[in-house]
């Protein structure tokens, strides 16, 4: 029993987690003393300033690189058996598709390196199609597609094995904000739907509030947890609605004022932006 698909069972827990690129006096603490629990169909997105280690922690909770001190579980499992076991599905900043095989061929990818046979394939494939909104381009190539599109293949093929807990770095990073806000909202629905749990990379602070049951905002170097900030809005009025509300713009406010409040002063007279 590794607690999978168990709403109250933890998805990914970090204990006293540190990570030091190189040795001597060129040595780099990415992190150090991290300590996380996310649970099981929670959205977590970490937000800081660039170099604090964010997409550190998230190469870690994928296997992509080992921690220098603590722990890392998925699920109760090692990072790595998690890895094995395709607890995870992973959707970064650029959508790495393949760009010779069609978007049903690319959402299909993972079943059939995985040895899921050609029928169950393509089952799979048009629910995910259909789920992030693509019916229509299953024989596009990625090229024919604009760059949301591309990324909502991305997602498609993450979700592709029914995955606990979805690692997601910057996804939407590069789209132009209108896109942006329709994809946030597709994975708000998308998340309800599966109850994967999230854990998401960002530099937007009203992108993390929307999304996010908690905010991770981290401090750099060494890379540590500054706060977590609970957001908890009540989403039943409906994902667009959310944005108008005060609630929303109360947790703007609060993760801003933690992420602010490690910066230098503005120097007088000097104008910053
Ligand atoms: N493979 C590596 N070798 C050496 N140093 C590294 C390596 N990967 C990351 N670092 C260093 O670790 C620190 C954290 O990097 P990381 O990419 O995790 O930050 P980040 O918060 O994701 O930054 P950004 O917001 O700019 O993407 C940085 O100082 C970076 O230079």
């Amino acid at each position: 029993m590794n607690g999978v698909g168990d709403p109250t069972a933890v998805a990914v827990q970090v204990d006293g987690v540190g990570r030091v690129f190189g040795t001597g006096p060129a040595a780099v603490v990415a992190l150090e003393g991290i300590e996380l629990a996310v649970h099981a169909g929670e959205f977590v997105s970490l937000i800081g300033p660039s170099g604090c280690g964010k997409s550190t922690l998230l190469r870690l909770i994928a296997d992509l690189d080992r921690p220098t001190t603590g722990r890392i579980s998925v699920f109760g499992r090692g990072a790595e058996q998690a890895r094995l076991a395709h607890d995870y599905g992973i959707a970064f900043q650029q959508a790495g598709l393949l760009p010779w095989r069609t978007v049903r061929a690319n959402v299909e990818l993972p079943l059939a390196l995985h040895g899921t046979d050609k029928r169950a394939c393509r089952d799979r494939a048009e629910e995910l199609l259909a789920l992030v909104g693509l019916s229509d381009f299953a024989e596009h190539f990625p090229d024919q597609l604009s760059g949301g599109m591309q990324q909502r293949v991305a997602i498609g093929r993450a979700l592709a094995e029914r995955p606990s807990l979805l690692l997601m770095d910057e996804p939407f990073g590069a789209l132009d904000e209108m896109t942006r806000e329709r994809l946030q909202t597709e994975l708000v629905r998308i998340c309800v739907e599966t109850g994967a749990a999230v854990v998401f990379v960002t530099h937007s602070i009203p992108e993390a509030v929307y999304l996010s049951d908690r905010v991770v905002v981290m401090s750099p170097r060494p890379g540590r947890i500054r706060e977590v900030v609970d957001v908890a809005l009540d989403r039943r009025g409906g994902a667009e609605q959310l944005r108008e509300e005060d609630a929303y713009f109360d947790a703007v406010r609060r993760v801003r004022a933690v992420l602010h409040a490690g910066s230098p002063a503005p120097v007088r007279g000097v104008e910053t932006r």
